[in-house]
This record gives C-alpha cells, structure tokens and sequence, in this order.
C-alpha cells in the first residue's frame, strides 16, 4: 500500500519572532509547487501565532500554504486547569497545529517522561483530533547491548496495550536512535530500514491494515546529503529533522528528496 510520505522539521529550542517569520517564508518560497510529500513544521510554542500568520500571509489559497502543516513539539495531558507552565490540544488546536509531537528523547531524558505518561498523550492528542508523532528508539549503550527491539517494543507497547493498535490509525511514528540525534551519524538506510521494517511488524501483530498505513518517519542527523539514500528504504516513509530543519534550503532538499523517492 503507497504511503504518502511526511517530512517534519523540530526547531526544538531555537529562533525568534524574526527568525520564524524569515523561515516560514523561505519555506514558502523553497516548497513552492511540491505536491508529494506532507510537510509540517514544529517551532516553539512561543512562536506558533508567528509561523501561522506567516504561513498565511499572502491571504489566498495558494498550494504552497495547503503543502505546509503547522505543528508542535510537546502537549500535556490535561485540557484545562491549575497546571502551571501547561499546554493543552485545545490551545494548540486554537493555532491550527495539526503534527504534535509526544515521546521525544530529550523530553524523555531532561523531563523524566515515562512510556505510560507519553501513552496518555497520545491519547489526548487522538480525543482532540491531532496527530500523535510518537518518538522511540534506543540510546547507544541500548544499542551496543543488542537491545534495539526490545527497546523499541516497550515503548510502541506502552499505547498498544493501553489504546489498542486502532490508535495507530492516522498517526504517525519516529524511529529516532538516540545516539543520531544532533550527532552528525546517522543510522545507515539499511541499519534504520531494519528497525522500522521491525516496527511495522510489531504493530502488524495487532492489525496488519493498521500496520500498512501508518507512517514511520525515520529521525536522527537527516540532511540534504544522506536523505535521499534513507527514503530509498521501504519502510522509511519520511522524516523527522532536527538541525537540518532551521535552514529552508537544506529542509527543502529533504522534503523533495522523499517526494521523489515515494513518487
Ligand atoms: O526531532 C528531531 C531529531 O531529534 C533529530 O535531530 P537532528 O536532525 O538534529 O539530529
């Protein structure tokens, strides 16, 4: 079954109001006429209300402003309340974000988020209509150990058990190896298309139409020099870029590179 693919970009911790309104412009500019690939970008919280209006800028209903999809990188599980420093779906919601992202390592690391908490979001995120981008993937001692697909099980296991595979419907999966993310070594294609190959599969033993559809972006030092030789795999359905992302040159580069792969 063709899926169709989704770039994503994680500005994590970084840009400004001018920063974000530069970018989502040259965006704009760079993506002009691509038709084959979903793209979403996810700037801080902070900046949501400035990429949206920049991304509606030219006040018509031009291609380019359907092709890019507004996203986020965290949400809380609760949706109103006394929940100091919080971020619910309704707000997001409210800036047309649409891809949020849940799991990420560096929450799971500097923030202590547990595969069961992450489950709760994703779950928050399928009441509220959003799509969960569900980050897993192993560290590098995990690695070493062999431990890569146990890993990736625990974390995939945690919504399976909880939500069922029909959560997985429409939703949107990140294999990112921990020892990738901003290290400039990626996973090799055929070391990351080994692990998502295992990753549809697993979910496969719940429901494999579920397993067909859902879209595994792979994450981890993508740039505009090594994606087009990821998205060759088959099971690798796009990307989730972290660095490469805050460049629309390099970012453009990328989202091309998977529509002419999947095409
Ligand atoms: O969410 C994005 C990933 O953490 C990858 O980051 P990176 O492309 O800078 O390695």
């Amino acid at each position: 079954m063709a899926r169709r693919p989704l770039v994503m970009g994680n500005w994590k911790l970084n840009g400004s109001k001018a920063f974000t309104k530069e970018l989502v412009e040259g965006l704009k500019r760079e993506l002009d006429g691509v038709t084959g690939c979903d793209v979403a970008i996810a700037p801080p919280v902070m900046y949501l209300a400035e990429a949206e209006a920049a991304l509606n800028s030219c006040g018509c209903d031009c291609s380019t402003k359907k092709v890019i999809a507004l996203g986020a990188q965290n949400v809380d599980v609760n949706v109103q309340g006394a929940f100091t420093g919080d971020i619910s779906t309704a707000m997001l919601k409210d800036f047309g974000a649409k891809y949020i992202i849940i799991g990420h390592s560096e929450r799971r690391t500097y923030h202590k988020e547990s595969d069961e908490f992450i489950a709760k979001k994703f779950a928050a995120l399928k009441e509220a209509g959003l799509v969960p981008v569900l980050c897993i993937g192993e560290t590098e001692a995990e690695n070493e150990a062999g431990k890569t697909e146990e890993v990736c099980a625990r974390q995939l296991d945690a919504v399976l058990n909880s939500l069922g595979a029909e959560a997985f419907n429409g939703a949107v999966i990140a294999y990112e190896p921990v020892w990738a993310i901003g290290t400039g070594k990626s996973a090799t294609p055929a070391q990351a298309q080994a692990v998502h190959a295992f990753i549809r599969g697993h979910i496969a033993k719940h429901s494999q139409a579920v397993a067909d559809q859902v879209i595994i972006q792979y994450g981890g030092s993508v740039n505009d020099a090594n994606a087009a030789e990821l998205f060759t795999q088959p099971d690798i359905d796009g990307a989730l870029v972290g660095g490469a992302s805050l460049k629309a040159p390099a970012f453009a580069v990328i989202v091309k590179a998977a529509e002419k792969a999947k095409a």
